[in-house]
């Protein structure tokens, strides 16, 4: 390795009936706390294609864990702490547009976020930041997600904004039709706060969405429902762990930094003077945000 360069290690969050990652060489199955409580489930580490890997069923084994209860903080902070240096993200996710059909994957580059209730920021009184999220993901590991997911043999639609509710229950036909009115191209559940706070720990993100359904707007579909989204994951499961193989060949192990500037985002966001700074709070930010807070 280079000055320039450090070992990769990728976090995989998986989605809707993504609860493992076959051809992960095990080496650990680890319960982290964080200053932020317990992540859905133990991180499984490990290698795949050699490079260092991360998994976490985001909903939890078992799929316990709805979209409004999962502490997204505590998700992203066991990633950060374990040395995560990207994030992939596998959602299942609706469509908006006919040509998004289920059995796509859609290269998500913009989020629109319609939940509520739920704590958008590792930040909190005693240490205040504002990051940017004007460009939410990484275009570098965006663009290997889709090369890698059409090399698992997937359909990509590169670009996408990704509204997210809160749930659980599916949308109306007026939201969904409103949503579309907006322009809006998929819709999940669970990627806010997870893309902000990633975004806060530095960590590079991209998210590919699983397209499974047509939401309730489709005049030849029927509304969503759970079966109809778990037949399609069905499907679709081999190709998304396929496409984590594949990125973390594309990839390799010695990586440079991300072209955003993601990694240093922190260096101009804090505005809370270190002297007006609550040591409490510093403890828990250090596990995330420790190089520029030391
Ligand atoms: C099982 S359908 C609704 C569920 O699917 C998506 O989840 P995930 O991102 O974990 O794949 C959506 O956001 C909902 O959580
Ligand atoms: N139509 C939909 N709305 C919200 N979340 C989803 N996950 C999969 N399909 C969805």
């Amino acid at each position: 390795m280079t000055e320039q360069t450090r070992e990769t290690c990728l976090a995989i969050f998986g989605g809707s009936g993504i609860y493992e990652m076959p051809g992960l060489t095990i080496e650990e199955e680890r319960e982290i706390e964080t200053p932020w409580g317990m992540p859905s489930a133990p991180v499984t580490i490990g290698r795949l294609n050699g490079v260092r890997v991360l998994f976490l069923s985001r909903h939890g084994k078992g799929h316990t864990i709805p979209p409004s209860e999962l502490n997204a903080r505590a998700n992203v902070a066991a990633a950060k702490m374990l040395g995560a240096t990207d994030m992939l993200s596998l959602s299942a996710c609706g469509s908006f547009r006919e040509e998004l059909a289920p059995g796509d994957f859609v290269a998500v580059d913009q989020f629109v976020d319609r939940t509520k209730g739920r704590t958008p920021s590792f930040f909190e009184s005693g240490c205040v930041a504002h990051v940017s999220m004007a460009h939410p993901v990484c275009s570098r590991l965006t663009e290997e997600a889709a090369q890698a997911a059409e090399a698992a043999g997937a359909r990509v639609h590169r670009g996408g904004t990704y509204l997210v509710m809160e749930g659980p229950q599916f949308s109306t036909k007026a939201e969904s039709e409103l949503y579309r009115s907006w322009g809006m191209d998929v819709i999940g559940m669970t990627a806010m706060p997870e893309a902000k706070l990633a975004r806060e720990a530095e960590l590079p993100y991209a998210i590919l969405g699983m397209v499974t359904d047509y939401d309730c707007w489709h005049e030849d579909e029927g509304p969503v429902d759970v079966a109809s989204v778990l037949a399609i994951l069905a499907q679709n499961r081999d190709a998304g762990q396929r496409t984590v193989a594949e990125i973390a060949r594309m990839i390799g192990p010695e990586r440079t930094p991300s072209p955003d500037g993601i990694e240093t985002c922190l260096d101009f966001a804090i505005v809370t003077p270190p002297e007006a700074r609550d040591p409490q709070v510093l403890r828990k930010l250090k596990t995330i945000a420790g190089r520029v807070l030391g």
